[in-house]
């Protein structure tokens, strides 16, 4: 089965956790997208949640599906929220940010008390790392930003849209960095990187989820913590 179906598949499956009365984040990317989808229609179908957008792109697609989109603010609190990955350990231990939407992800994940997280058997590794890892800097500081990570050995490449530096909904800068060559544990990684002022947020996601829904063929497979 190809890696679209199976993002389906486990976007259904994750859909399940959603009841009556929640506040629900809503994740950003191409996985994301058919759990937006089928949320539209348990919304058509009468369900009735509230919803917090992780990106632009999934404001507009969730609006355009009549789900209720409030603010962060408004929300306060959520109850769930479903999102993609770029990888995923064994530890539920994430690399994400390929579409650039880390750091409203990052917040939204924070603020849950639930995570889950699907994805197409592809994204499942042993160990963090082949996908380079984005980082989201401002922009006054990213070209400095760049040379000290280039001398961590970090192989810093900054993200571009054509010809024009690629932009976050936050008008911030991407940098991808290449982590798999460095021995540094990931912890101490994501300590150092939050430590240089400029970077606003690393695409590590550590410790915030809570379930993996994989879609391997037409099965998906739940992994809890
Ligand atoms: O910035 C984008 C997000 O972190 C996505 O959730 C991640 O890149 C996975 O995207 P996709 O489901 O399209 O592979």
């Amino acid at each position: 089965m190809s890696a679209v179906n199976e993002k389906k598949v486990a976007a259904l499956e994750a859909v399940k956790y959603i009841k009556d009365g929640m506040v629900v984040g809503l994740g950003t990317g191409s996985t994301a997208f058919f759990m937006i989808e089928a949320i539209g229609e348990m919304v058509r179908n009468g369900l009735k949640i509230k919803a917090v957008a992780t990106s632009d792109e999934t404001e507009k697609l969730a609006k355009k599906l009549g789900i209720s989109v409030i603010t962060l603010a408004e929300a306060k609190r959520l109850d769930v929220t479903i999102d993609g990955a770029d990888e995923v350990d064994g530890q539920f231990q994430l690399i994400k940010g390929g579409g650039g939407a880390l750091l409203r992800e990052k917040i939204v994940a924070h603020n849950s008390d639930f995570n889950i997280i699907i994805a197409d058997s592809s994204k499942q590794v042993s160990r963090l790392g082949k996908f380079k890892l984005p980082i989201e800097t401002i922009p006054f500081s990213t070209q400095l930003i760049i040379k000290e990570l280039e001398e961590m050995n970090l192989h810093p490449v900054q993200r571009m849209l054509g010809a024009d530096d690629y932009k976050t909904d936050e008008n911030n800068d991407i940098v991808d960095i290449d982590i798999w060559k460095t021995d540094i544990k990931l912890t101490d990684l994501e300590h150092q990187l939050k430590s240089i002022p400029g970077i606003v947020e690393t695409g590590l996601f550590l410790t915030s989820t809570d379930l993996v829904i994989i879609g391997k063929g037409a099965q998906a497979i739940i992994e809890k913590k």
